[in-house]
């Protein structure tokens, strides 16, 4: 049966300065519901694939040849007109679809953690008492004390912060989560337990994660596909690139290429990839 995709990518190409292309993607399948995770050397275009798909950063231009078709509810749209609407329609498309955690946590300093956490939300219109039950819920299972509901976001330590940026991605409605380093802070055990949360989330309601890291470990544990850029061309013409054959995919526990041909060493694949 033909798997429900999420992305639908052809012919990628991203600049930031007109003619220099940093990412090239000849063609590339995203299905519906799984956990990705992209992994690549420093500088290879990974932040700049995930912000291309979450439509996060304007001053990345993809060339008119590029097709990224996103599944929205049972249709394929194409990503560029929905970059053409106004400001407030790109928001709301943002918010209806994505959910971002970054490293820098983008969380208000001068506000509780619980107003951080809610706020947006309060705003959709749900009710405090049920978002604040979801919001405890989700930080007991990542081991975060609740007495941290109320203290402001400047008293709380970065892994702390970080923690609390994942359970604000969370209990938001998306399609799609975007993750840059979201375990950067944190210890392989935390890590593990909020790869485990986000898994159980995207399994519930048939979402998908696309995250950035350089965390072997992690992906091989935790991801359904693992996308490995690479480099390739001269001099100037350097820019990260996508190859089908860099497509793994973990079926019952055992990883493979997208051919189906079983990887005996998957970590030296990964390893050596991200050593070139
Ligand atoms: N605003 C910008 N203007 C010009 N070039 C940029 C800009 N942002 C990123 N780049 C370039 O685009 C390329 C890809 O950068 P990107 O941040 O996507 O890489 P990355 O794989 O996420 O790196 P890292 O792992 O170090 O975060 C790099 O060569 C980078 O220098």
């Amino acid at each position: 049966m033909q798997q429900d995709l999420i992305y639908d990518i052809s012919n990628l190409e991203c600049q930031y300065i007109p003619g220099t292309t940093v990412l090239r993607i000849p063609e590339l399948q995203i299905p519906k519901g799984k956990l990705v995770f992209v992994l690549g050397v420093s500088g290879i275009g990974k932040s700049t694939f995930i912000e291309t798909l979450g439509l996060m950063n304007k001053t990345i231009h993809v060339t008119p040849e590029t097709s990224i078709k996103f599944n929205n509810g049972n249709e394929l749209e194409e990503i560029k007109n929905i970059w053409s609407r106004d400001n407030k329609a790109l928001s709301k498309f943002r918010n209806d679809h994505f959910s971002f955690i970054f490293q820098n946590t983008n969380l208000m300093p001068n506000f509780s953690a619980g107003e951080n956490m809610c706020i947006s939300m309060l705003i959709e219109g749900k009710e405090l008492a049920e978002v604040k039950e979801k919001v405890l819920e989700v930080m007991e299972k990542l081991n975060l004390d609740p007495d941290l509901y109320d203290r402001k976001i400047q008293e709380l330590s970065g892994g702390q912060r970080q923690r609390l940026a994942f359970v604000r991605a969370i209990i938001a409605g998306f399609n799609v989560l975007f993750g840059d380093e979201p375990t950067g802070n944190l210890d392989r055990d935390t890590g593990h337990k909020l790869m485990r949360t986000l898994k159980e989330n995207l399994a519930e309601f048939n979402r998908t994660g696309i995250i950035v890291s350089h965390d072997i470990d992690l992906a091989l544990s935790f991801a359904d596909i693992i996308l490995l850029l690479s480099k390739k061309g001269e001099g100037d013409n350097v820019h990260g690139t996508f190859d089908s054959q860099y497509y793994l995919i973990k079926e019952d526990g055992e990883w493979k290429r997208k051919d189906g041909k079983p990887l005996a060493d998957p970590l030296s694949l990964v390893s050596e990839i991200l050593t070139r």
